[in-house]
Formats: C-alpha cells, sequence, structure tokens
C-alpha cells in the first residue's frame, strides 16, 4: 500500500486543468446557486460538473466520551465530466462518508469542515444536477419496470415537459440501463419472484437519471451482485458518463479486474485517508509492478525452504530419527554381510556359489509387525511387498 502513495502528489488537478476549471466557472451560468428542494431543473447539456474538495474532514460526536471522532482526515480530490471515479479501500474507511459529504447527505450527529467546490465556486446542487443511488432497492414490487420508470418520469420531470416526452426520456433510459428485455417484467419481492437483482439495481438507478443528472453518486451499486451482474451495471453506468459527459462517483467493494477497468480514476482510502488518488489504470500498473518484487529472490527460497525442511524433519520422530535409525542399521547390515569378502575376482565366485547353494544369504523376511512400518518410511502408501537386507543370515526368519 505504502508504495503506491508516491502517486498520491498528482491530487490536485493539473495547473491548467484548474485553471479551466476557473475558466469554465466563470463563463458558466447555468449550474446555479439553488437550494436543493428547488423544483428548477438545470439542463445544462454544454458543461459538466466538476467536483472537487480540499481538506476535507468530517467528524462525528461521539456521545460515550463526550468528545468527537475524526471519520475523514482532510482529504483532498477532485471529479471530472466524463469520468467515473471510483472511491475504495476495505470496510469502514469512509467510503459511503465521503459519498455523502460530497452529496451534502452528511448526518446531524457528524460536523464537516473544508471546502467542496462545485464548477471551483461553492455553491449548493440545483435539484436534478445531481443524483445518489442508495444501496437498498426501494422499489414497488408490484410494478412492472415500465410502470415504475413511468410514474418516476411523471413525478421528477417538470410540468413543462409533455407526457409525450415523459414517456420517451423514460423509454430512452429504459433501454441505456439495458432493461428493454425486462420492461414488462414485474419486480418482484418477497412474495413473488421478479427481477433480478442486478436487474433491480438497474431500476434504481434508471430512476435516479431520469432528470439527465450531471452528478451521479452511487453507493456500493454492485453489493450484493455476482461478478457478472457487476459488470453488467457498472459498463451501464459507465457508458452513461462517457455519452452524456456525466460526472459519475461511486463507492466500491472489491471490484473484479473487468469491472475496474471501467473505471477512470480510483480514490483509495484507509482509516479515513487517502492512499492513492489518480488515473485507476495507473494503480493497477503500480499494483502489478509490486506483485512482481513481491517474490523472493531464488536464494532466499532455497535458505527458507531448507531451513523449513529442517525444522520439520528434526521435530518429526518418525519421518527423520526413525529414518536415521533404520538406514544406520541397514548400512551395518550390508556392511556385515560383505565383510572381508575381498576384492578379486575369486572371492566373488565362492561367495556367489555359497549365496546358491543355501550356505547363507543377504535377503531376509521381516516380521509382519516390522513390515508394514518399514514400507511406509521407504515407499509411503505402497501396498507391496518389500524386501529389505538386513543381515546375512543362514537361517532367515519369518517372524
Ligand atoms: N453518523 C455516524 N455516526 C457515528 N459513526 C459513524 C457515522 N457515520 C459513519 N460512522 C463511522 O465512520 C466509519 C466509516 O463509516 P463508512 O460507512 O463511511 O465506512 P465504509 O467505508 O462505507 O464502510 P462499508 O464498506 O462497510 O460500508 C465507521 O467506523 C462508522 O461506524
Amino acid at each position: 500500500m505504502n508504495s503506491i502513495t508516491p502517486l498520491s502528489l498528482s491530487l490536485r488537478p493539473p495547473l491548467s486543468h484548474r485553471r479551466q476549471m476557473e475558466i469554465e466557472s466563470q463563463s458558466e451560468a447555468e449550474v446555479v446557486c439553488a437550494k436543493p428542494n428547488s423544483s428548477r431543473v438545470v439542463h445544462d447539456d454544454s458543461n459538466g460538473v466538476y467536483l472537487t474538495w480540499e481538506d476535507l474532514w468530517v467528524t462525528v460526536c461521539d456521545r460515550k466520551n463526550q468528545g468527537s471522532r475524526p471519520i475523514l482526515h482532510g482529504l483532498t480530490g477532485y471529479a471530472r465530466p466524463g469520468e467515473l471515479l471510483a472511491i475504495m479501500g476495505p470496510s469502514g474507511c469512509g467510503k459511503s462518508t465521503l459519498l455523502d459529504a460530497l452529496a451534502g447527505r452528511l448526518g446531524s450527529n457528524t460536523r464537516q469542515s473544508g471546502e467542496i467546490l462545485i464548477n471551483g465556486r461553492k455553491q449548493e446542487l440545483a435539484f436534478g444536477t445531481s443524483a445518489y443511488v442508495t444501496q437498498d432497492d426501494t422499489l414497488t414490487a408490484t410494478l412492472t419496470v415500465k410502470e415504475a420508470i413511468y410514474y418516476s418520469a411523471q413525478l421528477q420531470l417538470p410540468d413543462s415537459m409533455s407526457l409525450s416526452e415523459k414517456k420517451e426520456r423514460a423509454e430512452t433510459t429504459i433501454k441505456d440501463m439495458g432493461l428493454q428485455d425486462a420492461k414488462n417484467t414485474r419486480i418482484g419481492g418477497w412474495g413473488a419472484k421478479g427481477l433480478s437483482g442486478g436487474q433491480k439495481r438497474r431500476v434504481s438507478i434508471c430512476m435516479e437519471i431520469l432528470t439527465r443528472p450531471k452528478l451521479l453518486f452511487l453507493d456500493e451499486p454492485t453489493s450484493g451482485l455476482d461478478s457478472a451482474a457487476s459488470y453488467h451495471v457498472m459498463s451501464r453506468i459507465s457508458a452513461l458518463d462517457h455519452r452524456d459527459g456525466r460526472t459519475i462517483i461511486a463507492s466500491i467493494h472489491q471490484p473484479s479486474s473487468e469491472v475496474f477497468a471501467l473505471f477512470h480514476s480510483l480514490c483509495l482510502l484507509s482509516s479515513g485517508r487517502v492512499v492513492y488518488f489518480g488515473p485507476a489504470a495507473a494503480a493497477n500498473e503500480e499494483t502489478g509492478s509490486l506483485e512482481r518484487r513481491c517474490h523472493a529472490g531464488f536464494l532466499t527460497q532455497c535458505v527458507v525452504l531448507t531451513k523449513r525442511s529442517f525444522i520439520n524433519m528434526n521435530r518429526d520422530l518418525g519421518y527423520y530419527w526413525m529414518r536415521l535409525a533404520i538406514y544406520i542399521a541397514i548400512t551395518i547390515g550390508l556392511g556385515t554381510a560383505f565383510y572381508n569378502i575381498g576384492q578379486d575376482y575369486g572371492s566373488i565366485q565362492v561367495f556367489e556359489r555359497e549365496k546358491l547353494n543355501g550356505h547363507y544369504g543377504t535377503t531376509t523376511y521381516c516380521s509382519e509387525k516390522i513390515k508394514p512400518m518399514i514400507r511406509s518410511m521407504f515407499v509411503p502408501n505402497s501396498e507391496q511387498t518389500t524386501q529389505v537386507v538386513v543381515a546375512p543370515s543362514s537361517t532367515p526368519f519369518h517372524g
């Protein structure tokens, strides 16, 4: 984790980009300061939303200790139009808190400090400019997909739009999220089987993007989905940012490599602090080259394996010490059989004849009790009978 920290140098947008943001914030009149509940829908199709946050702290009141506990520690980052920013990190690191802080949805027992700028200015997001998709799919189980989206469109879109325009918007959104095949299927719930988990998640997203928000927040959009469904959901989401120049920020848990490849930028958190902020692809490469370095060298491997093997043999009586004892016995046996036999051809012939005539032998059979034990030591799991040279004997014992 530490080795990717240097990339957090890219935390601030490049100077030219900051300048560009300033210029755009001056010229942009459409994204205006408005109360969150204002009924005014902002249609600013030419420019997107640059969201920047600087030295963002979130603390929570700790009633037990009568103090406050920081959850986010001075975070800085940015999200750009047409890009998907993923917020990742272990459970409890503050992903949802960051998302809530950026979306202005923090709970009443929390305090926030630092700056959150929209297009370079401190302002509230107008209704319809941003949308937030929560983790839970709270949908009406008895409605079909088409009905649910149609009703939602009629509620969210302004009266200035005709009914046919609203229906068309709903149809397009259903298509955008790849739900056309399921549009006449009931959503379903506990009692009746309906849509799959991934489809339900896409219906929830559908409802939130009906107003064509320029800024979309998604809290764990893939939680509870398998990798195929996660990819389906995320690929639909990432297609939205490309086409409409939408700024998308999603907190996400353990994405597959295919899903990860869809992210443009990555904000990696640990214990409420940023450990990486920058292009997702660079984090991937950097992590890959970490992977390459993490293997020990050949020499280290040899030393460690030999040491481990010695410890194992030393501690395992049956494995090492009994083997050693038997090897010594065999050595003595063989040594005795051929002791002083001589090294010339004549002495070998004498030995051969006496052995063939049964005066003595070099092979004997062990007792049935000892056999399996010896067998397991030489040939583990072997069922074969093992003949063991123990000692020369004129009267071989058979146990
Ligand atoms: N309103 C709150 N009051 C008290 N503690 C809070 C509050 N909001 C968040 N926390 C605490 O802040 C920490 C971060 O929570 P958060 O939900 O942001 O983590 P997360 O990374 O989204 O976790 P997960 O991946 O498990 O959803 C947790 O320890 C949580 O208990």
